[in-house]
């Protein structure tokens, strides 16, 4: 076995996991702007990674130099065993076609039809049409969109647009789909249907997917793994149940804001951090030990009753990933260490927020 050592993680997978990308220290500045700052990761095929940060991270260098469209400063990138960073401008062009992209705007041609923009990447390699007009057919099969292959990109909709993206993307068969926020233009439903179209493909052609994004939802919906990239380096890297239930980087937890429970503001701003008549916990719990009666065996366990406030589980990869918040009474000041032993005996992870008096 591999081991791999991330911020956070100790990551093991089998050492014949076939990578279709890998990156090893990779920089590039821009001037005094470290844009990447000595990025290792690695795709390994059929493998859906997520890669999440906030504006400026990184995320489009990180897609410009994957692509080719820019030059890393230093460190290596292995497309299919390939080293780009070795390879002449001229040589760049096949290992491009290896690589399908999918973008926020769809990028069509206007002035051509469904099939001729899925056929394009075809017609460019030099396929006969009846070739390239079989394998879009194909391919608009695949996306659901047969019925539109001869109308243009003003008359369907957003969702309908990138189906068309995505089957233009795979048109050359490529071995990594490269989706740059693929569906930040797209309504919730509509983007939860391209997910599950994404998730399909992966699935059935055993695609390999790498995301970026700043949309929380849609790692947590397809992606296996999640990288997250901080002023050019990634500060954490991990299963995407156990990056979001447990997430380390402060950078992290801020990204998961939206979409992890939060003590309720009215109560965050009402905490004491000196003292009041209840000790308000935070417990972060994932992964098997979230199943199980776990509030009723620790009710059990205590001498005191205790009160949840908020919180909830999620399941992610089917895996639980609970987040609650809860009120103990701070008046017998053995309470909250027998509530914090019992809980991180079952791997919990227990934070004191402070200290309330007035709970509603
Ligand atoms: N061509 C360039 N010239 C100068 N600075 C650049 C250039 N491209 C990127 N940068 C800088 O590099 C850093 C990373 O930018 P990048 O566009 O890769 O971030 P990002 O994560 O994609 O952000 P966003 O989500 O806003 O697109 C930023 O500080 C940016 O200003």
């Amino acid at each position: 076995m591999n081991s791999i050592v991330s911020a956070s993680r100790i990551e093991t997978r089998p050492a014949d996991a076939e990578e279709v990308v890998r990156l090893t220290d990779v920089r590039r500045r821009f001037g005094a702007t470290p844009a990447l700052d000595g990025i290792s990761l690695s795709v390994k095929k059929g493998e859906i990674l997520g890669i999440i940060g906030r504006s400026g991270a990184g995320k489009s260098t990180l897609i410009r130099c994957l692509n080719g469209l820019e030059r890393a400063d230093s460190g290596e990138i292995v497309i299919e065993g390939r080293n780009i960073t070795a390879l002449a401008e001229k040589d760049l062009q096949p290992l491009r076609r290896r690589i399908g992209m999918i973008f926020q705007h769809f990028n069509l041609l206007s002035a051509k039809t469904v099939e001729e923009n899925v056929a394009l990447p075809l017609k460019i390699e030099g396929i006969a049409k009846a070739e390239r007009l079989e394998r879009a057919h194909e391919l608009l099969d695949l996306v659901g969109l047969s019925d539109k292959a001869g109308a243009y990109p003003s008359s369907l909709s957003g969702g309908q647009k990138q189906r068309v993206g995505i089957a233009r993307a795979l048109a050359a068969r490529p071995a990594l789909l490269l989706s740059d926020e693929a569906t930040s233009a797209l309504d919730p439903e509509t983007t939860r249907s391209i997910l599950a179209l994404l998730k399909d493909i992966n699935r059935k052609l055993g695609l390999t997917i790498l995301l970026i994004t700043h949309e929380m939802e849609v790692v947590r919906g397809i992606a296996d793994r999640v990288a997250v990239i901080d002023a050019g380096r990634i500060v954490e890297e991990g299963q995407v149940w156990s990056v979001f239930g447990d997430p380390q980087a402060a950078i992290t937890k801020s990204l998961l804001g939206g979409i992890r429970p939060q003590l309720p503001e009215h109560i965050a701003a009402r905490l004491s951090q000196t003292g009041g008549s209840e000790t308000i916990l935070g417990v972060d719990l994932s992964g098997p030990e979230a199943q199980g009666a776990l509030f009723a065996d620790l009710s059990a366990a205590l001498p005191h009753s205790f009160r949840l406030v908020h919180g909830g589980i999620d399941h992610i990869q089917n895996q639980p990933v609970a987040r609650f918040f809860i009120a103990v009474p701070a008046r017998d000041p053995t309470f909250t260490a027998k509530v914090e032993q019992f809980l991180t005996a079952r791997s919990a992870r227990v934070e004191v927020l402070g200290y309330d008096t007035d709970h509603d």
